[in-house]
C-alpha cells in the first residue's frame, strides 16, 4: 500500500487508547513553559537538546528520564495542561475512547497532593468528554520498584476519589519486581472495586505474566509481549480472551525487540490473541496512536482486515459498557466496508 494512503486510512479508523501513561505524553515543549512558570531548571537548555537525549538502552533508562521529566509538574494546572495536550492530540487523529494511567507515587512522593494530580487529570478528561466527544476511564498504576506497603498507602489516598477511578495498574521497573510483590495490594483494590491490569512480559519473562493471571488476578496485561514463547499461555489468553496492550513504538524504543519488523502483533492475531496497539508514551517514543499503526502496518505488511482487526479488539478489551462497544465496533467495520478496495 502506498505510504499516504495507509496513513489516511489509520487516520480515519475511529481508535480506542488503552496503554498511555499521562506522564510520558508530557512533550518537551510544555515541559519546557511549565518549568519556567515554576521555576524549575531543567538539565537541558533546550528543546533540541532534551529531546537528543530520548535514546534509551532499556526500560530503566527510559523510566530515569521519565522521572526527571514529571518532576516539574506542581499545580493542579500543571496536570490539567498535560492531560489536556494529550487529549486535543489524539483527538485529532480520531481516538474516541481512552483509558488513560497515571502514576500517583511519582508526584506524592515528591510532597505534591494525590488531590493536586488526580484534580487536574480528571477536569481535562471531563472537559474532553464534554468539548471533544472523548469518552474516558482513569487507571491509578502502582510503581513497581516501591514497596508493597508504598502501594498500600496509594490505595488509601485515592479512596476519596475512587468513583473517578476505574481500575488499578503496575508500571514501572519490571525486572526483580514480579507481580507476585504485589498481590496483597491488588486483592485488596480489587475489594474496593477496582479493575485489576498490569504490565507484564515487557522485558520480563513469560513467568510475570502467569503472575500477573494467576496471582493478581488481572483482567488484561499491558505488554505481553514475551508470551509467544509459551503454548500453554498463548492457549490460556486466547481461551480467557485476555487482551494484550501492545505498544510498538515503545518496544522498539526501549529495545524489546531489535526492529519493527521482528514485532509480534501480527503472529498473536494469527493465534486469536486479543492483541490491541497504543503509544504508552508517546512523547517520549516519537509517535502517538497514528504513528504506532503506521509503522506497525508498515512494517509487517498488515493488511486491511487486520488492521480492522486490531481497532475492534481494542473497543472489546476497552472497559465501556456492552452496548457502547458494540456502537463502536460496528462504526469501525462501516468505516472499512466504505473504503475503496
Ligand atoms: O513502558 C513502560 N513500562 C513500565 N513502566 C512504565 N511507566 C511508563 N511507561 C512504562
Ligand atoms: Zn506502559
Amino acid at each position: 500500500m502506498e505510504p499516504s494512503h495507509l496513513k489516511n486510512i489509520i487516520h480515519g479508523i475511529p481508535k480506542a487508547e488503552l496503554h498511555l501513561h499521562i506522564e510520558g505524553s508530557f512533550e518537551p515543549e510544555l515541559m519546557f513553559e511549565i518549568a519556567r512558570r515554576n521555576n524549575i531548571a531543567l538539565d537541558h537548555d533546550s528543546i533540541t537538546s532534551l529531546r537528543k537525549a530520548y535514546n534509551f538502552n532499556n526500560l530503566q533508562e527510559f523510566l530515569d528520564l521519565y522521572y526527571i521529566g514529571a518532576q516539574v509538574l506542581i499545580h493542579e494546572r500543571d496536570f490539567f495542561d498535560l492531560t489536556w495536550a494529550y487529549l486535543r492530540k489524539v483527538h485529532s487523529q480520531n481516538v474516541v475512547h481512552v483509558e488513560v494511567f497515571f502514576d500517583p507515587q511519582t508526584h506524592t512522593d515528591r510532597g505534591v497532593g494525590f488531590d493536586v494530580v488526580i484534580n487536574g487529570i480528571y477536569k481535562a478528561l471531563e472537559k474532553a468528554k464534554q468539548e471533544l466527544n472523548i469518552s474516558f476511564k482513569l487507571i491509578m498504576s502502582y510503581l513497581r520498584h516501591l514497596s508493597e506497603e508504598e502501594a498500600f498507602k496509594t490505595l488509601q489516598s485515592s479512596l476519596p476519589y475512587k468513583h473517578w477511578i476505574d481500575g488499578v495498574g503496575l508500571d514501572s521497573s519490571e525486572m526483580g519486581n514480579p507481580p507476585s510483590k504485589f498481590v496483597n495490594v491488588f486483592e485488596a483494590s480489587a475489594n474496593h472495586g477496582y479493575k485489576l491490569v498490569a504490565h507484564a512480559g515487557e522485558e520480563g519473562p513469560e513467568d510475570y505474566i502467569w503472575e500477573a493471571l494467576d496471582l493478581l488476578k488481572v483482567v488484561r496485561i499491558d505488554h505481553g509481549n514475551r508470551c509467544l514463547g509459551d503454548d500453554a499461555l498463548v492457549q490460556r489468553l486466547r481461551e480467557e480472551n485476555i487482551p494484550l496492550t501492545l505498544c510498538p513504538l515503545s518496544n522498539v524504543e526501549l529495545k524489546v525487540i531489535q526492529k519493527m519488523e521482528d514485532h509480534p502483533v501480527a503472529k498473536m492475531l494469527d493465534k486469536g490473541i486479543l492483541a490491541t496497539i497504543h503509544s504508552d508514551d508517546p512523547a517520549y517514543f516519537g509517535g502517538y496512536m497514528n504513528e504506532n499503526y503506521y509503522e506497525t502496518a508498515k512494517a509487517l505488511n498488515l493488511n486491511k482486515n487486520q488492521l480492522m482487526q486490531l481497532a475492534i479488539n481494542a473497543f472489546k478489551a476497552s472497559w465501556l459498557s456492552h452496548e457502547t462497544k458494540e456502537k463502536h465496533i460496528s462504526q469501525v467495520r462501516h468505516y472499512f466496508n466504505t473504503l475503496n478496495p
